[in-house]
């Protein structure tokens, strides 16, 4: 097994910046395909779809960032695969055209995202006997303490949930500081599966692995681009776009 080589949050933005400059192009809309992709594909590892059909609930809560770009394509691919996700979009991105066509394909794909009044009561939509697990595609590594509202809150509820419904943290758990895990007197919670992107951030040496299943996602690197940053490639099995550490 590869080690678990760490890049810091200001060496991530610097792999994303790289990855789509001029030289290697890639878009943000393919990085992030293939990074809720891979969420969607750690969770059916994790959380595979039940016979009887009843705990196929996902909650979906989405941030203002890339990180909740992530969370919008991860349920559509859930759809695909037999879920029935729920997104719960507090703060709507504003920056680009392309966030609207991802709720856009949600609406066509018929996955509920909460409207204004069904999101004040948000927390009635997780009954333990419904929902496989909840995602948190709130903040990834651009998040900078402390939180503000509503996600302190959120992040609050987040907390007392953690032993009831699973949750699936996108990249780095919303409320833990990105190279140096949670911080104190801020919100935060555990998270049962943690899935970093690309390469796993430092706040990831704070999981125990007792209580959260680390994944590596977002498969898209080839070597050199990987050893020039100082890590690994991940030996990625067959066509998964994930590999559990
Ligand atoms: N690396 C890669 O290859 C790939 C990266 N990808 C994904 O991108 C993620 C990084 O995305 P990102 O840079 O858009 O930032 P993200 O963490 O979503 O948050 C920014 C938003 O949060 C807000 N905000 C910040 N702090 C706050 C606070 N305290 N309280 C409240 N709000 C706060 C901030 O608002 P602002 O401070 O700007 O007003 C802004 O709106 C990365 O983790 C991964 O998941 C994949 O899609 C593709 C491949
Ligand atoms: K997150």
């Amino acid at each position: 097994m590869s080690i678990l080589k760490l890049v810091s949050s200001k060496a991530a933005s610097e792999i994303d910046k790289e990855l789509m400059g001029p030289q290697v192009g890639f878009t943000l809309q393919q990085l992030m395909e293939l990074a809720g992709f891979s969420v969607a594909q750690a969770i059916q590892r994790e959380y595979p779809l039940n016979q009887n059909r009843n705990k196929n609930g996902v909650f979906i809560i989405v941030g203002p960032g890339n990180n909740g770009g992530d969370g919008l394509v991860c349920a559509r691919h859930l759809k695909l695969f037999g879920y029935n996700p729920i997104v719960y979009y507090p703060v709507r991105s504003k920056r680009t055209e392309f966030y609207s066509q991802l709720v856009n394909q949600l609406e066509f794909f018929q996955v509920p995202i909460l409207s204004e009044e069904q999101q004040n009561k948000w927390t009635e939509y997780l009954e333990p006997g419904k929902i496989a697990c909840i995602v948190d595609a709130i903040f990834g590594f651009s998040f900078k303490p402390p939180i503000r509202e509503p996600f302190g809150t959120i992040v609050e509820e987040l907390n007392k949930l953690e032993d009831k419904i699973p949750v699936v943290a996108v990249d780095i758990p919303t409320g833990w500081d990105v190279d140096n895990g949670p911080i104190e007197n801020e919100p935060s919670y555990v998270p049962s599966v943690l899935v970093s992107l690309t390469v796993p951030k430092p706040c990831s040496q704070c999981i125990n692995p007792k209580r959260t299943t680390h994944y590596v996602g977002g498969r898209f690197i080839p070597r050199h681009f990987a050893e020039k940053y100082g890590f690994e490639p991940y030996e990625y099995k067959g066509t998964d776009q994930i590999l559990k550490f």
